[in-house]
């Protein structure tokens, strides 16, 4: 039996329909095997044509093999998570444990002032006691902007007491004076002696060398601090910690951890949420939702972590650049959740501060809520500022453990998933939380270039971890379940699908125009196994598309964008990766843009592809699409002329269908490159270099 009177906070209920899906999983497999039984006997033998071509089709083909299976761990035990927050405020209402709020901003060009204040005064109004809530802005790029903004918006408040909660859009007077100031790109020295902070700002700073800079906007503590009706409001600190040229300051990682020890001195919440500068809050009760789960008395006490959804408000219908990885939030990472939690996806995640802090999880570890918040401060804001600087400073992390076993992992580009892995396998599980009100909503990046390079830094950072200590089934075996190490493995393996579908997308056209055949014609019985894998696998993707919320045309973008990441992003990371492993180059952290031209925003709305600038990554895709149009076109004409037997066109006919799809699959890239007009066309210079290379190509393998 439980805790006497125990009343669950929250219930967890099992995806439906696993059998039938296990069924079908079944018979996926049986016909894998079978067509690789197809490839194994069929092997060209040495004299033969197509001998290359057919070991780099079964070399993929083993693969896609590999990680399909690797991917069921994510299909085959789903769960749901239901929160009751009346029973939480009947028992707790008065024990509410304190809550820090992180926001991270890095760049006032790309991640606007006004957006980062937006996401910073929508935490401010959750559904929470104001003396448990703090929320602490990190600001990277050291911008006298952003705390100009930061200043302004709170006078605001003050004056207005319906300020907090409602829509920006409704400020507009005094979004204008914060954008009449971002585009001057200065404050003028009336501002800066209207306000004591700015004197934090020295002439000669700039945001990659200058002191620490911690402001204690609003003291939760004094209260003085409340708004025109008498409400008191949230604490509220302003934190650019220290930047030296010679010290590594290791990103977001960096700035969360010194955000963990300042706040740690100010209000040392017990559960820290983190946000990015653009994912406001959507949903007043999230910090209620997420305390369901930590102060559950039964299974409350091995959380970790609540991982909300990632996701955006300003996806289109269809989602031309498949932002929303709709698979990934809509049923992967409720299946990691059935193993032990998702992924920590770097924003909308709250974490119970000992956990974070690199306290292992035993049995005998009981939190209990009752108890008093043990900081009692006695300094006043001024002192408190001073004393608490050397906190953030560059030099305070040396020979500590911070970055190991302390906060937030450094070391890489995806330090979330290290964080988030390393958590888990210190014993602590963690839940993943997916209401129907959007809790948090962020910007997607609304160009092809930017979706991509996301996507390459995401990359990039999953192959460091498969060759670093981290990797799942290194640091997991042992530690987390086997379903969970597998299922972080779809993500760390993301990569590894760059050579097998650059094999896929390319030896089959150039096959084409020589006559090799690859696949079993439709009269064999090997077709069998072969057609039924197409037309189930690609009927249960749609199917779970839909059923994950997606559109029919959105499905197919996803499906554009799965192929244009394999061969374009991945294999970028992967150079990269190869370039850091000889010393040709550094890591970095390239900010995903906030900001659009009102052009690109409207091809964006439109759903037309953007390419617009003469990035290498679409020269690969451009002459990946015109090889595949290339040998089609050949391949036809040649089948006319030559009047090819109606039997050989039948042997090459899935290598058509493969290539016809892919083709209809690049539709977009031959308008940009033939026929659009706008400036998100793709340039010239990659229509002309794109051209030649892909005839080049068709020309050389034609004899
Ligand atoms: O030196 C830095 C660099 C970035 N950031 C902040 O980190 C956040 C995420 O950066 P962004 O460029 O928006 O990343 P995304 O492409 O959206 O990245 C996703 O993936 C990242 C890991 O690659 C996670 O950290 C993010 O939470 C997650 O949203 C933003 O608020 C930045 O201001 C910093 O604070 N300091
Ligand atoms: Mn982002």
């Amino acid at each position: 039996m439980g805790v006497e009177g125990y009343l669950p906070l929250f219930e967890t209920e099992e995806l439906k329909g696993r059998i039938a899906y296990r069924l079908y999983a079944l018979s996926v497999l049986v016909c894998i095997s079978l067509f690789l039984a197809y490839r194994v006997t069929h092997f060209p033998g040495k004299e033969e044509d197509g001998r290359w071509a057919w070991i780099g089709m079964f070399g993929a083909e083993l693969w896609f093999s590999l990680y399909w299976m690797i991917n069921q761990s994510a299909r085959w035990k789903p769960v749901i998570r239901r929160t009751f927050k009346d029973r939480l405020s009947q028992k707790y209402e008065n024990e509410l444990p304190g809550v820090d709020i992180f926001v991270c901003t890095a760049d006032p060009k790309i991640e606007p002032p006004a957006m980062v204040i937006n996401t910073v005064l929508s935490v401010m109004a959750y559904d929470y006691p104001p003396e448990k809530l703090s929320v602490y802005l990190s600001d990277d790029g050291g911008s006298d902007l952003t705390f100009y903004a930061l200043d302004l918006k709170i006078q605001g408040v003050f004056e207005n007491p319906h300020h907090i909660g409602v829509h920006l859009k409704l400020y507009k007077d005094m979004e204008n004076r914060v954008e009449i100031v971002t585009t001057q790109g200065e404050i003028t020295e009336e501002m800066r002696k209207a306000h004591k902070g700015f004197l934090e700002w020295v002439l000669d700073s700039n945001p990659r060398d200058h002191q620490t800079i911690l402001q204690i906007l609003i003291d939760g503590r004094d209260h003085n601090f409340v708004d025109m009706e008498g409400k008191q409001l949230p604490t509220l600190v302003y934190m650019a910690r220290e930047k030296r040229p010679n010290y590594h300051h290791n990103f977001k990682a960096g700035a969360m951890n010194a955000l963990i020890r300042v706040s740690s001195q100010i209000s040392n919440g017990e559960i820290i949420l983190n946000v990015d500068c653009d994912m406001y809050s959507n949903n007043s009760e999230s910090i209620r939702d997420a305390l369901c789960f930590f102060m559950d008395e039964e299974k409350g006490n091995e959380i970790a972590f609540v991982q909300y959804p990632q996701v955006f408000n300003n996806n289109t219908k269809n989602d031309i650049y498949g932002s929303l990885i709709r698979i990934g939030i809509e049923l992967e990472l409720h299946g990691l959740d059935g193993y032990g939690g998702p992924l920590y996806v770097g924003t909308g995640c709250f974490h119970r501060r000992e956990a974070l802090c690199g306290r292992k999880y035993n049995k005998e570890y009981k939190r209990d809520w009752k108890r008093e918040n043990t900081k009692k401060v006695k300094f006043n804001v001024k002192e408190l500022e001073e004393k608490l600087k050397g906190l953030s400073s560059c030099t305070y992390e040396v020979k500590t453990g911070w970055g190991k076993e302390m906060g937030l992992v450094y070391g890489c580009p995806v330090e979330d998933v290290v964080t988030g892995l390393t958590i888990k396998c210190r014993g602590w599980r963690a839940i993943y939380f997916n209401p129907a009100r959007r809790s948090f909503l962020g910007l997607a990046p609304t160009t092809l270039a930017q979706a991509l390079l996301q996507h390459k830094r995401w990359c990039e950072g999953h192959f460091k971890i498969v060759f670093s200590k981290h990797y799942s089934l290194w640091q997991g075996h042992g530690r987390i379940k086997a379903g969970l190490q597998i299922g972080y493995c779809i993500y760390n393996m993301w990569g590894f699908n760059c050579i097998p579908t650059l094999c896929y997308i390319i030896i089959p056209s150039l096959c084409l125009l020589q006559g090799i055949v690859l696949f079993p014609s439709i009269s064999s019985p090997w077709f069998i196994p072969l057609a039924y894998l197409v037309i189930a696998k690609y009927t249960y993707s749609l199917g779970e598309f839909l059923f994950c919320g997606g559109t029919l045309q959105g499905w197919w973008n996803d499906q554009r964008m799965w192929m244009f990441r394999r061969t374009s992003s991945y294999l970028f990371a992967l150079i990269d990766l190869i370039l850091q492993a000889l010393g040709f180059s550094k890591s970095a952290f390239l900010i995903t843009a906030k900001v659009t031209d009102t052009d690109v925003s409207q091809r964006y709305e439109k759903e037309i592809m953007e390419f617009g600038i003469p990035s290498p990554l679409f020269l690969i895709l451009a002459t990946l699409a015109l090889l595949n149009l290339f040998s089609l076109v050949m391949m036809s004409f040649k089948s006319v002329v030559m009047n090819m037997k109606a039997g050989d066109l039948e042997a090459l006919s899935m290598q058509m269908l493969l290539c016809g799809t892919v083709v209809a699959l690049n539709l977009p890239v031959y308008q940009a490159l033939f026929r659009r007009k706008d400036k998100g066309r793709i340039p010239s210079s990659i229509t002309f270099k794109s051209v030649v290379l892909a005839l080049s190509a068709c020309i050389m393998s034609s004899y």
